[in-house]
């Protein structure tokens, strides 16, 4: 028995000394406890302002232990060393067995749940991928979204049949005093990635698979970053406790796990109609020509579905839950709504819609959006960048193994170019002959974030942001109906608290 107990003395002495030693390895941060690391300090929710406050304390860059080892990076410059900086391909293969190249340090990612969830198969897809996988899925899918006519206008048409749809359906509200947008916008938006990947759309009027997915999404997303979740990821035997085990995987399981068969029996329908004579309009069928010309055994099923995963959740929840906030904040500043307005009218007037070949001359609409994006800052924490390699960031180690939190966030909130940053200010972008953007603020205005894993879909989403946003506004008056309050709801994308308009009809 005494042998038992020096035993567990020593092997929990040795832990403890271990942890410690490996802790001064690492940019200094709040103190960690052996075996828990920082968890019991954070909050239950919007752990950004818990990260953003540490940085008042530690400067932007430091250490918080889930009890693994996350370091933190909260300013521009430490966002741009890492992800760009650091990224400057050099083409050398540091690490044959992880396929590691010189300057993709931080273009890793965690393979543990929570976050792992999202797809059925490891390291597949482009947004859980990394290594070789992921450099041949993010090329062939920004590939096929240009094929599909970033470059080509065919992309601008999507979006306005979509854009059509939606104003035919608020047209046809009878009473538009108390109208919920929600599903107005996340169908508009829904129907342009659908069409992209599937090539058909869904109809208002017959959408309730359609919200039934979005259900399912919404609610992972929603508890994902959780601190049930952040608990089993430290600690994967807790998936087996009872209330950990349920809140932090099994119930995230079991929800994602409907959406997976449903995006693969979408994929399989697509498959079967696929016909090699036809020129692919749409993922699925360029996904599967892509297949057969290249010959490359990355290029298969199991990462066609994979990615089209991805599309679907990263193409809608991001744009749909920005377009909420753009028409809260235009509740919120009546004035400026009303300035967004004038522009449409003056550069478009009221016979036809907003184009993009009608943005350059709406420098204000733009400054609009630019600032909606940052003031709503609605992705708190970025997923999960792990570093493969020993590094230095400006001066402070990362050994490897470690994860790195890139809190654009906090960029967006604190850089000293956004002047009185709390403040919803758009004119910040423009400089004083109203047309010039501030280049400056503009380069710190990252909500797509940077470098060599930026989101993909930069083009699309800029694209539809522009498109619907400018429509609605062109259309209607948007009146509160309800109370706009414009603290965001906790969760991996901040959405807006439920909010009510009265819409009142502008343009003929
Ligand atoms: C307002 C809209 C959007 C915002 C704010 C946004 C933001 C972001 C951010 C910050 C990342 C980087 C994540 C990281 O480093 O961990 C990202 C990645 C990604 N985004 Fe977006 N996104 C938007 C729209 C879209 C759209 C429309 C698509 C698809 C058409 C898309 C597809 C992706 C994909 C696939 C990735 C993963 C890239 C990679 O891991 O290599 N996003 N997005």
């Amino acid at each position: 028995m005494s042998v038992l107990i020096v035993s567990f003395l020593v092997f929990i002495t040795a832990y403890i000394v271990h942890f410690y030693w490996k802790v001064s390895k690492y940019p200094k941060g709040p103190f960690p406890l052996p075996f828990v690391g920082n968890l019991l300090q954070f909050p239950a929710e919007n752990i950004q302002l818990y990260i953003d406050d540490l940085s008042k304390t530690y400067g932007p860059c430091f250490t918080i232990w889930t009890p693994l080892p996350s370091v933190v990076v909260t300013d521009y410059e430490h966002v741009k060393e890492v992800f760009v900086t650091q990224s400057i391909e050099k083409n050398e293969c540091l690490n044959e067995n992880l396929l590691l190249f010189s300057g993709e340090t931080f273009t890793y990612r965690s393979h543990l749940p929570p976050e792992a969830l999202l797809q059925p198969h490891v390291n597949t897809g482009v947004l859980l991928a990394d290594g070789d996988n992921w450099r041949i899925q993010r090329r062939t899918s920004l590939k096929i979204l240009r094929d599909f006519g970033l470059g080509r206008n065919l992309m601008e048409e999507q979006v306005m049949r979509s854009v059509h749809e939606m104003l035919s359906q608020l047209e046809s509200i009878a009473d538009k005093k108390n109208v919920d947008m929600f599903w107005p916008i996340q169908l508009c938006v829904g129907n342009v990635i659908n069409e992209s990947l599937f090539g058909y759309h869904y109809k208002h009027e017959d959408s309730e698979k359609f919200q039934n997915f979005v259900g399912i999404v919404d609610t992972h997303l929603r508890n994902v970053r959780n601190r049930a979740p952040l608990l089993v990821a430290a600690f994967p035997w807790m998936k087996h406790l009872p209330i950990i085990g349920e809140l932090g995987y099994h119930f995230l399981k079991r929800n994602i796990d409907t959406y997976h068969k449903f995006i693969q029996e979408e994929v399989t329908t697509q498959i079967k109609e696929y016909d090699e004579e036809v020129e692919p309009e749409n993922f699925v069928h360029a996904y599967m020509k892509q297949m057969k010309q290249a010959g490359n055994p990355n290029l298969d099923m199991t990462n066609l579905c994979a990615s089209v995963l991805d599309f679907w959740v990263a193409g809608m929840e991001t744009t749909s839950n920005s377009l909420r906030w753009h028409l809260a904040y235009m509740m919120k500043y009546p004035e400026i709504q009303d300035k967004v307005r004038k522009e449409i009218f003056d550069v478009v007037g009221t016979s036809r819609l907003p184009s993009m070949s009608d943005k350059p001359n709406m420098p204000y609409t733009q400054a609009v959006i630019h600032e909606v994006q940052r003031h709503s800052n609605m992705i708190p924490i970025l997923g999960s960048h792990l570093n493969v390699e020993d590094t230095t960031v400006l001066g402070k180690k990362v050994p490897a193994g470690s994860f790195l939190i890139a809190q654009i966030w906090s960029v967006m909130k604190n850089d000293k170019v956004f002047e009185d940053g709390e403040k919803f200010n758009p004119d910040r972008y423009l400089l004083s002959d109203r047309k010039t953007f501030n280049k400056t603020v503009l380069e710190r205005t990252i909500p797509f974030s940077v470098g060599k894993r930026n989101c993909v879909g930069e083009g699309l989403a800029r694209m539809e942001l522009f498109l619907i946003f400018s429509a609605l506004i062109q259309k209607y008056e948007f009146v509160p109906a309800s109370k706009v309050d414009l603290t965001p709801v906790w969760g991996a994308v901040l959405t807006t608290n439920p909010y009510r308009c009265k819409l009142v009809p502008q343009a003929a």
